[in-house]
């Protein structure tokens, strides 16, 4: 596993934010963290990224365990943190803050120079290198900040709620950020609410309820295990003998006639599954003019566990 965490639990005064989260994340995986408000998403993320200190447990990341109190650089070069709302130098230019951040790094010219360049690109802000940051929209400015969480080129990412407030076409912008770091390599961990963003590019996500991690999967295990698919066929005719031939399949259950040509039905297989469906009725000799599944979205699922109660 790329980072693991074991027991980790996080005390404040009176509130136990972080209760027993033995979380596993593969290298190259985005990883997409739901759940309630007050949940723990933020003292997770936080604790990740070496900004807090777990009360119990441990944090491995690639195969070494993550010092706090004395910081270690070289564990702190390797991870980049977007914080819920980030603040930025609103008198500063863009060029000059990304410089300032590279700086802290330590990052030597003509490298320097050259890495902003490459992230201005990636996050779509070539053309305000030279604007002051007051000057900004609000998904330019969310851009910003990640660029800054990225300029050292970490290999784990944490974003904590980055795309909330933001347009539908920021969201999307920001969506086509994130797919490209995730084909550079980065493991990325995000929370968010808006679990339709997330379905779009997490290969796993968790669940957090109360402090805990009440559920992590891989997307497609999860989809495998809890989405409802719906199977729709349309025919050129004989409507009856395809409702005949599907009632004898074990896969099919709940079918409803749509109207002269279609058929609807609730759908338990894979995608394996469909196929060896479909082959079935070609082979014997239905005429299909239409076959497709819906799936359930992960907003719909999430709902469908109930985790739905606050720390
Ligand atoms: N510094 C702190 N001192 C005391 N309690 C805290 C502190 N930070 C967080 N908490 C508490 O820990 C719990 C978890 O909070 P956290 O911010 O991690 O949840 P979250 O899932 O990120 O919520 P949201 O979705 O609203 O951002 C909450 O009950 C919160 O009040």
């Amino acid at each position: 596993m790329f980072l693991e965490t074991q027991h980790l639990g996080k005390q404040f005064e009176r509130q136990l934010a972080l209760d027993d989260v033995n979380l596993q994340i593969r290298q190259g995986d985005v990883y997409g963290l739901i759940g309630p408000n007050g949940a723990g998403k933020t003292t997770l993320l936080r604790v990740l990224a070496l900004a807090d200190e777990p009360t119990l447990g441990k944090v491995w990341f690639d195969g070494q365990p993550l010092v706090y109190g004395r910081h270690l650089p070289a564990q702190k070069q390797r991870i980049g943190f977007l914080p819920d709302d980030y603040p930025l130098y609103n008198e500063m230019l863009v060029w000059h803050y990304l410089d300032y951040m590279a700086r802290l790094y330590l990052m030597q010219e003509p490298q320097r120079a050259d890495r902003i360049n490459q992230v201005l690109e990636l996050v779509q802000l070539e053309s305000k290198r030279d604007s002051r940051i007051g000057t900004l929209s609000r998904g330019m400015r969310q851009r910003l900040s990640l660029a800054q969480a990225i300029i050292h080129q970490p290999d784990l990412l944490l974003m904590d709620e980055p795309v909330s407030g933001l347009d539908p076409l920021a969201r999307s912008q920001f969506r086509q950020i994130v797919k490209r770091l995730q084909a550079e390599g980065m493991t990325i961990i995000i929370s968010s609410h808006i679990l339709s963003d997330l379905e779009d590019f997490c290969s796993a996500v968790g669940v957090m309820e109360q402090g805990r991690l009440v559920e992590s999967a891989l997307l497609s295990d999860l989809y495998d295990r809890l989405s409802v698919r719906r199977l729709s066929i349309s025919v050129l005719d004989e409507l009856a003998r395809l409702q005949a031939l599907l009632a004898q399949q074990g896969q099919i259950q709940a079918i409803e006639v749509v109207d002269d040509t279609t058929l609807q039905a609730t759908f338990s297989g894979n995608d394996g599954d469909r196929l060896a469906l479909l082959k079935t009725l070609m082979e014997a000799g239905v005429a299909i003019t239409d076959f497709h599944v819906t799936q359930e979205n992960l907003e719909s699922i999430f709902l469908k566990m109930d985790y739905q109660r606050t720390a």
